[in-house]
């Protein structure tokens, strides 16, 4: 069955069904769908097919046409930058080969079955390792990965799948239709609230910041303090949990003291890396999203791109320096834990010449696979005039907002408290704010691994969300 194609640039034609292609026993657990995309026009360099694969989740997370539109652009770019006619023609032919050899060593494995006396239908596609069947190591191993792999019904490549992944690109409706938070408390208020530096001093002066808060801030030791000295040959934990009687500091990252699910996945991101996926300016129209995407937005020089180069290992990817303004493109990144694209965007306010709020908003409020949305507030100033007006560009639309406090270690203490209690009480009234806070200081590393695991939760509540709306897809077909 032939899925109509929509335009895509000047990309006219029709989508061939899905194949499934292990490609290698890396993704044999992982299927792609191999994308054959006739191409058209005479602005094309080459004529006849182009192909590509692309993942099984992007498939499914954004509509088969849309992920095929991703993968033809990928490999048309390909084309125009380094491959040849000649060269696109061989891979394809080494492809089909390969695939071809598949075939035979599947007819290899019906004949030995037949002769086992173990029937296998005809024309099966590989079998994946269900979650369930893998052992808990390897799960803990895989971390995130594990959560993502229940097996689908791939073994009939045909019209149901496509059929399917049509049905989820139509239910595919992003943060407006699909429920954009899953925090019942989140908030529905408006913004209003511009207050002027001054006022901010004044309410901070009087704040009065609960016990719960308090406990907190002294636990994980954020604020400006000095952490404990180590001795002679200790090293920091990798992940800073704070203050835990039971960490005696030596036993690395893994083993943070949390112990549970979420804290492990954590630790997988943190051991991950980051590679820059796609770039664009903000005035330019964005790539085709290829996962669900979290993207972190605040004034210009709060700490965004510092914040992103801490999440994982991969120091200085995202440039970051001490002047507003170094950011002046949109860029998304790959993390290799993450089943999740995140998005480094340029600070609204001062940034050298350039006000890129007005192009930002525009883009948070058009961008349908974005669906966290943290925004920084500088631990020194809270929320000020500035990020009150970013707030109210965005007015009701745009993902869920969660809030982080940056810059912690710049701040003793007992200042902190009294900010975090004042920023708490301010995001009662912008919309679509996540009622928590995370606090975090990107340099000295507190607060990081709550972030992550913030990162790991909702990545695991969207995938839940893909397989819900999979099942429920699944059940309509079958009546
Ligand atoms: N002390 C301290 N400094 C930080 C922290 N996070 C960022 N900085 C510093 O803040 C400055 C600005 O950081 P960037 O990451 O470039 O800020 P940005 O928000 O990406 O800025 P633009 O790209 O210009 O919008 C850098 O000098 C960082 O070293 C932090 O948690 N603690
Ligand atoms: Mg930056």
């Amino acid at each position: 069955m032939d899925v109509p194609w929509q335009r895509v640039g000047s990309w006219v034609g029709t989508v061939e069904r899905p194949e499934v292609v292990p490609l290698s026993r890396h993704t044999a657990a992982r299927p792609h769908a191999k994308v054959i995309v006739p191409t058209a026009g005479p602005a094309e360099p080459h004529d006849g097919h182009c192909a590509a694969t692309v993942s099984r989740e992007s498939v499914w997370l954004l509509g088969f046409t849309a992920a095929a539109a991703a993968a033809s652009r990928r490999c048309r770019s390909r084309l125009c930058r380094r491959a040849s006619v000649s060269t696109f023609r061989k891979r394809e032919e080494k492809r089909e080969r390969r695939r071809r050899w598949l075939q035979g060593l599947e007819k290899v494995d019906a004949e030995a079955a037949e002769a086992e006396g173990t029937s296998v239908p005809s024309g099966k596609a590989p079998v994946f390792a269900s979650a369930a069947e893998e052992s808990s190591s390897t799960k803990l191993r895989r971390g995130l990965r594990s959560e993502m792999e229940e097996p689908l019904d791939w073994n009939n490549p045909g019209t149901n799948v496509l059929e399917k992944a049509r049905l989820a690109a139509e239910d595919w409706g992003g943060w407006d239709e699909a429920g954009w938070s899953a925090d019942p408390a989140a908030s529905a208020g408006s913004v209003e609230a511009i207050p002027l530096p001054g006022f901010f001093r004044m309410r901070r002066a009087q704040a009065e910041p609960p016990k719960a808060i308090k406990e907190f801030i002294a636990l994980h030791q954020l604020g400006n303090v000095k952490l404990p000295k180590l001795k002679r040959g200790e090293h920091r934990p990798a992940i800073f949990a704070g203050f835990d009687p039971a960490h005696d500091g030596r036993r690395g990252a893994v083993d943070d003291g949390r112990g549970d699910t979420l804290g492990r996945m954590a630790a997988a991101v943190h051991k991950g890396f980051l590679r820059q996926r796609a770039r664009c300016h903000p005035s330019s129209s964005p790539p085709l999203a290829e996962r669900p995407e979290v993207a972190f937005i605040g004034a210009s020089n709060v700490g965004k791109s510092s914040l992103l180069n801490s999440l994982t290992r991969t120091q200085q990817l995202a440039p970051a320096k001490d002047d507003p303004g170094v950011t002046r493109s949109i860029d998304w990144y790959k993390c290799s834990r993450l089943p999740l694209d995140v998005i480094d965007l340029p600070g609204y306010g001062y940034a050298k010449g350039a006000e890129f709020g007005p192009l930002v908003a525009q883009f948070l409020q058009s961008r349908k696979s974005l669906r966290v949305l943290y925004c920084l507030v500088d631990a020194r100033t809270g929320i000020r005039p500035t990020d009150w007006r970013f707030y109210a560009s965005l007015g009701n639309r745009g993902p869920e907002k969660v809030f982080i406090l940056t810059k912690c270690d710049m701040v003793v203490p007992k200042m902190l408290a009294k900010v975090a209690t004042l920023v708490l009480e301010d995001i009662r009234s912008i919309p679509r704010s996540s009622q928590r806070l995370i606090m975090v200081s990107a340099r000295q590393g507190q607060g990081l691994h709550d972030l992550r695991c913030h990162l790991c939760s909702r990545a695991v509540t969207l995938m839940r969300e893909l397989r819900r709306r999979q099942r429920e897809h699944s059940e309509l077909s079958e009546q």
